[in-house]
């Protein structure tokens, strides 16, 4: 089992397969970064597996694939497929863009993938062309109601951003209510890479918004990143806070970066690699540098302190 100094326990991997995205969110990369990897430095996805299978062994049941956009990595299936083999009681999900995900549900369901997060910031083309930087609205709801159709479970992401979407609380969470789907509204975590005209909606000032049409309950917080809550009729909404104080007490992951990078908070920049310990095949010193990346958790972020990250969500996986 990894506990970490403050008595957590880590039990939650997200995977960025790839760095790379075919989206320029304004929150998140919204150029396009000065230089990519050269291929020879990203982990295969036997790479992956290996550290991830020692991983698994040591109490990880939940794992997440992630990027960049991970439906822009080939064969993503495939390593879908070797992780359900490997466990199939694994909770394995994928957070995405949606725009490749019409293509792609039926074979990842198949291979194995339980479930799938869907970032949707916008119901209006526009206002999503503005936020991406590009024409996606229609593919992403296109790749959305096909992943439900193959069974897969699906969430929605959506950043709230003042004077962006911001008049859209309501729209959003009726339409996921109407299809069948959780969404959780997320506070806009404050980065350097983001442009710098972004100003983020507090989960407060969210809630009132719904407030004005819904009467709501807390739900009992589990270890999610997300606080959740039930309308009269039984529907559940979510909201993810960073900026709460309480929010890291119930942090249960890390992060592995398709550079083979193992990063103990999103917040913080301070990584570990894990690459030349499983190309030289040392699974015992992957495994030390497991521990210590667990031991070397931070108690918390420093959104909270009203900081700003340099961090880069599409290294990290968000
Ligand atoms: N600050 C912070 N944000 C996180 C953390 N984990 C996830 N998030 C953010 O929460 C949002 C939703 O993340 P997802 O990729 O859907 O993953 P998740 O919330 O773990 O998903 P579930 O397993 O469905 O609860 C994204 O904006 C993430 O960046 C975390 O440990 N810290
Ligand atoms: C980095 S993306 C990677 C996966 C996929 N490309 C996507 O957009 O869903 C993962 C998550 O991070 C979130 N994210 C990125 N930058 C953020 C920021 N500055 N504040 C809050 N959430 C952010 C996205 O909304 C998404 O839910
Ligand atoms: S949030 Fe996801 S889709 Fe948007 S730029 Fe970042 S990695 Fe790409
Ligand atoms: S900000 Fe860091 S410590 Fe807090 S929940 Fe996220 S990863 Fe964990």
């Amino acid at each position: 089992m990894l506990i970490d100094s403050f008595n957590r326990t880590i039990d939650y991997i997200r995977v960025s397969v790839t760095s790379r995205c075919n989206f320029r969110c304004l929150y998140c990369m919204p150029n396009t970064p000065f230089e990519w990897e050269p291929h020879e430095n990203i982990l295969s996805y036997e790479e992956m597996f290996e550290f991830l299978r020692l991983a698994i062994d040591e109490g990880v049941k939940k794992i997440r694939l992630t990027g960049g956009e991970p439906l822009l990595r080939k064969d993503l299936d495939v390593f879908v497929k070797m992780l359900h083999d490997y466990k199939p009681e694994l909770d394995l999900a994928l957070t995405t863009n949606g725009y490749y995900l019409k293509e792609y549900a039926k074979k990842l369901k198949k291979a194995g993938l339980k479930r799938v997060n869907v970032s949707l910031d916008s119901l209006k083309p526009e206002v999503a062309a503005k936020i991406a930087q590009k024409d996606v609205l229609n593919k992403v709801i296109e790749g959305i109601l096909e992943a439900k159709k193959e069974g897969l479970l699906v969430k929605l992401n959506t950043v709230v951003m003042k004077g962006i979407n911001d008049g859209e609380i309501l729209d959003l969470l009726e339409w996921a209510k109407k299809h069948g789907m959780t969404i959780r509204f997320i506070e806009f975590m404050e980065n350097e890479r983001a442009y710098p005209g972004i100003k983020r909606v507090s989960s407060d000032e969210i809630l009132k918004e719904i407030s004005k049409k819904y009467n709501f309950k807390e739900l009992p917080k589990d270890n999610s990143a997300s606080k959740y809550f039930e309308l009269e009729d039984g529907y559940v909404f979510g909201i993810i806070e960073p900026h709460s104080e309480d929010f890291c007490k119930s942090c249960n992951r890390i992060r592995l970066t398709a550079e083979g990078y193992l990063i103990p908070c999103l917040f913080f920049t301070e990584s570990y690699n894990i690459k030349e310990a499983i190309r030289k095949g040392d699974i015992k010193k992957a495994a030390e540098i497991l521990r210590e990346v667990v031991k070397n958790k931070p108690e918390k972020n420093d959104w909270q302190e009203e900081e700003v990250s340099s961090r880069a969500f599409w290294e990290t996986g968000g």
